[in-house]
């Protein structure tokens, strides 16, 4: 049975247990899924042996959900937001015969309108059945005004050897090179041999038309996982950016110790913005709508 637990740190967590022996682990903390294992065992999220449980500390690996900023446009707000640092509840976790779902919640509070002055309303889904494991991640503006955002699922999926990885389905699509700055154009399967970090713009106006959303990671010749990407604004289907990141050693932050960056690849689906010639101009929300990301990841072996 699906339920409520504890994790590292005594930190609150819920559980999900499926029947076919899949299962999935949540922080309330961030809402950060920190495991999903298939009906054999395996695991398929990493998370970093030097990762802090502090309830403070944004968990390095798992599922960090970035919200309402990538990156750090506004200087005054921390990396990637606070979504992944603040504390979620636990709204309903259920068992039925299709599958186990929990549901956290996150709202505007006196601490987030002093970084960002929105009023808001989050609420992360995950789904677990024997096959796979769907996030969806839910923005609701619940100001009376319209605001701008960027949405991420960080995931960091675990693999056996990062030089060994390949990500296939990015094929066409022009990225922003923050490894090398710039802008490329993606020609065939995404290898990684170094310390990669990289945009994949999802609007259709770049030099390559192709705003595909699923992609697979391929290991040892074979795919090994297929994930399926969505967005949508206020109902609309949106082409999403994907993040493909693993910083090697020599961008490895101080909670992930050498050599653990080879157990993993970062594929991040997001509402990051519309690119304007060299610059990102994020997405509006209006009032009372709501923007969704959800990435449903498909183990194939
Ligand atoms: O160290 P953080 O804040 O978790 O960020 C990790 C990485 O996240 C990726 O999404 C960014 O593209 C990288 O630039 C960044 O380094």
């Amino acid at each position: 049975m699906s339920g409520p637990g504890k994790g590292q740190g005594d930190l609150d967590t819920v559980e999900l247990r499926h029947a076919s022996g899949a299962s999935a682990q949540i922080y309330l903390f961030g809402a950060t899924l920190t495991s999903y294992k298939t009906p054999d065992g395996v695991e398929r999220i990493f998370v970093s042996p030097g990762a802090i449980f502090d309830g403070k500390k944004a968990i390095r690996g798992g599922v960090p959900l970035v919200f309402p900023q990538f990156g750090q446009p506004d200087k005054a707000m921390a990396q990637h937001g606070f979504a992944r640092s603040s504390h979620w509840t636990l709204a309903s976790v259920e068992d039925n015969i299709e599958g186990s779902t929990a549901t956290l919640t996150l709202v505007d509070s006196e601490a987030t309108r002093a970084l960002w002055n929105h009023s808001f309303a989050l609420e992360f889904v995950v789904s677990l059945t024997a096959a796979s494991l769907k996030m969806t991640l839910k923005v609701t503006n619940t100001s009376e005004a319209p605001f701008s955002f960027q949405t991420l699922l960080h995931t960091y999926f675990r693999v056996s050897d990062i030089g060994e990885v390949g990500v296939r389905g990015l094929g066409g699509r022009t990225y922003l090179d923050k490894a090398n700055g710039g802008k490329e154009l993606q020609v065939s399967d995404v290898a990684l041999p170094s310390f990669t970090d990289r945009v994949y713009v999802g609007g259709k106006d770049l030099a390559s038309g192709n705003a595909a959303k699923d992609v697979l990671i391929i290991q040892k010749g074979g795919v090994s996982c297929a994930i399926c990407n969505e967005g949508s604004i206020a109902g609309v289907p949106k082409p999403i950016e994907i993040v493909v990141w693993n910083p090697y050693e020599e961008k490895s932050p101080g909670d992930l110790p050498p050599p653990a960056f080879k157990e993993f690849v970062c594929v991040e689906p997001g509402l990051i913005g519309q690119m304007k010639d060299d610059f990102v101009e994020m997405h509006e929300l209006p009032a009372g709508a709501v923007a969704c990301i959800s990435q449903k990841i498909i183990p194939t072996s």
